[in-house]
């Protein structure tokens, strides 16, 4: 790839899970963005370890060499609360904006069950045409506000969620306007197809609307586990679902051609929840970017 197009961070959730506190509560934010910065990462996502003082945040990453690229925001509009996830998108939009950030990563939360004890391959919520309006309104909403500032407002489809599916992404992008946009997560469409294909064609097919990267690689023999023991997503996560590019069953060759082929420009973010008391995330996270160096050249 060319290293002018992209830029390569990594998220904070290796060394401290917010869905899962217990997991890294005992690594502290400078330890994370310092063994992110050693890693040979240029960015990285947003912890609720980070200060939330937008000078204080800049002076730490700066003396790093990090930026913020992105953060994590639950939306709320088919549970019908549209005021207050766009007033709490305000204020987070507006902190990224401060922090640099070009695009904002939303993910429907409505009767989401990725934090709860439920078969994650049985459970999972759907929302009927009415809902599917809901959420359209409001993400066209969200899209005009980030507009204002510059940004771009992208869903990240997600495990448990209404959007988790190839098709359920086909139905968001049919239903949403043009300016509103994807965050791709290679981890979530393995994990919910099993295919490597089927993740790849969702790249392929929406690369002119993705505009922000999680790059997760997936164990197979834990997915296995989770769905013969009809595991929630977390207690999946505790067992290793997710793992850094290199280290699972996933092939980032061809996620790297499509994006470069469509000249791709934002970043890639190396996203890969784990325990860290099994998974040294310092260590996987020089794990990930040695397998991303060797396989995209950047
Ligand atoms: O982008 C993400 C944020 C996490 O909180 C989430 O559960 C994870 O799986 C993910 O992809
Ligand atoms: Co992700």
């Amino acid at each position: 790839m060319k290293a002018e197009n992209v830029k390569l961070g990594i998220a904070p959730i290796g060394w401290t899970n917010d869905d899962l506190p217990e997991l890294g509560a005992e690594n502290t934010f400078e330890q994370c963005v310092s063994e992110m910065a050693l890693a040979g990462y240029e960015g990285c996502e947003v912890g609720n370890k980070y200060p939330r003082d937008v000078k204080v945040l800049k002076h730490k990453l700066d003396v790093r060499g990090i930026q913020i690229c992105n953060a994590w925001f639950s939306t709320f509009f088919v549970d019908g609360k549209k005021e207050q996830t766009i007033k709490d998108f305000i204020e987070h939009m507006n902190f990224l904006h401060a922090m640099g950030a070009k695009v904002i990563g939303c993910s429907e939360q409505s009767r989401s069950i990725q934090g709860q004890k439920k078969a994650i391959f049985k459970e999972k919520t759907v929302f009927n045409d009415a809902e599917w309006q809901l959420l359209a309104e409001g993400y066209n909403e969200l899209a005009k506000i980030a507009a204002e500032k510059g940004m771009k407002v992208c869903l990240h489809h997600h495990m448990g969620t209404g959007i988790q599916t190839p098709q359920e992404v086909d139905r968001y992008m049919e239903v949403t306007n043009d300016d509103v946009y994807l965050l791709f997560d290679s981890g979530h469409l393995y994990y919910s197809e099993g295919s490597q294909q089927a993740m790849l064609d969702v790249l392929e097919k929406y690369i002119d609307r993705i505009v922000h990267v999680h790059l997760k690689d997936v164990r197979d023999d834990v997915v296995a586990e989770v769905k013969a023991n009809d595991l929630s997503f977390l207690e999946g996560v505790k067992k290793g679902t997710f793992t850094v590019p290199g280290d699972g069953v996933i092939d980032f060759k061809p996620i790297f051609e499509i994006l470069e082929k469509h000249d791709y420009k934002g970043w890639m973010v190396v996203e890969a929840e784990q325990d860290p008391a099994l998974a040294n995330p310092f260590e996987y996270a020089l794990k990930g970017r040695k397998h991303i160096r060797a396989v995209a050249g950047v």
